[in-house]
């Protein structure tokens, strides 16, 4: 049954530190024992260029601290979480930020947005994009080739460098202490890869208790999303987290979210049960074939309906328990 999470104390939550240019046999290892548990882990050695974060985080602030009139005719600009903000039912996250589309090789640079905004984008899409494709590319081969053993055309369609979504975000200084800037939520990706300033507020549910995750400069946060969940049959976790905004400052972060094609069905991995007479070993499948379209429409569907994303449960496999 599920317990409530509480907050523990809030201590650490301890994450391997996984450095991506390991050899190949340690990375697999590494890589799929972060993934079982806790879901999250840090990325060192991931030849992301440190000046670039730190221009990324820079120029994404400076647009974010313009005057509300102004930033809100920035392309890509929202207050809150867009696909609550219709709801009554939502209290809207205390947090702001810029939303980019990062498909494949298209231009994302704004003609009318002005300089800062056009040096944002082509900084995002020029170069940052291209180094988080590259990492969740590697990242996902090293595990797609292990433990999941997909084969090739799942390995090119599980992950798709089409349909990757970038987004900076800004939470402001809480005036209050436990505000909470993102409530808590899975991600819909297969992979999203964080990059965040020193200022800390992120917090992963663990063994029922909200962890805090500590900043490492230098290192990036990669959580595994529910598409990575379905195709690992429940053998990795897709982590519940939320952000918890910061007491003294701002805080900003840089987030990238991997996604499979649209179209393509995903088959979890095998699930190894009992027969109900006994005994005998059966594979049941843990979910019924989906595609990322399908669970998308459902989760908003669901969010549209109740305030709430259901996600994978809406497409386990129902196990008889023997
Ligand atoms: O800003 C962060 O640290 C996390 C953001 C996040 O969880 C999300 O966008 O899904
Ligand atoms: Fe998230």
């Amino acid at each position: 049954m599920d317990r409530q999470p509480v907050e523990c104390g809030l201590e650490e939550v301890e994450l391997r530190a996984v450095d991506l240019e390991a050899e190949e046999s340690i990375l697999t290892e590494e890589l799929a024992a972060a993934c079982r548990d806790p879901g999250v882990f840090r990325l060192v050695n991931h030849g992301v260029p440190s000046n670039l974060t730190a221009r990324l985080l820079a120029l994404a602030r400076g647009l974010l601290e313009l005057d509300a009139a102004t930033k809100s005719r920035l392309p890509g600009y929202f207050c809150g979480t867009p696909a609550l903000a219709a709801l009554p039912v939502k209290e809207p996250n205390w947090l702001e930020g810029l939303h980019v589309e990062a498909a494949g090789d298209t231009c994302l640079c704004s003609p009318d947005g002005g300089s800062a905004v056009a040096e944002f984008m082509e900084a995002v899409s020029g170069e940052y994009v291209a180094h988080m494709a590259r990492i969740a590319r590697k990242v996902f081969d090293t595990l797609a080739s292990g433990e999941l053993g997909l084969d090739s055309e799942q390995r090119a369609t599980y992950l798709t460098e089409r349909g990757c979504i970038f987004r900076a975000y800004r939470y402001p200084a809480a005036a209050a202490s436990g505000q909470v800037g993102m409530e808590a939520h899975t991600d819909s990706s297969v992979l999203s890869i964080l990059n965040q300033d020193t200022v800390g507020g992120l917090q992963v549910l663990y063994r029922g208790c909200w962890r805090a995750v500590r900043p490492v400069e230098g290192a990036l946060v990669v959580n595994v999303g529910d598409m990575l969940q379905a195709m690992s049959g429940d053998a990795y976790r897709s982590p519940e987290h939320r952000v918890v905004a910061p007491a003294g400052a701002d805080r900003m972060s840089l987030c990238y979210f991997a996604f499979p094609e649209e179209e393509a069905v995903i088959v979890g991995g095998r699930w190894r049960g009992r027969s109900s007479s006994g005994g005998e070993q059966r594979e049941t499948r843990r979910y019924q074939g989906f595609s990322y379209r399908e669970f998308r429409e459902q989760v908003q569907a669901d969010v549209k309906a109740t305030g709430s994303k259901v996600g994978l449960a809406r497409f386990r496999v129902a196990v008889a328990q023997s």
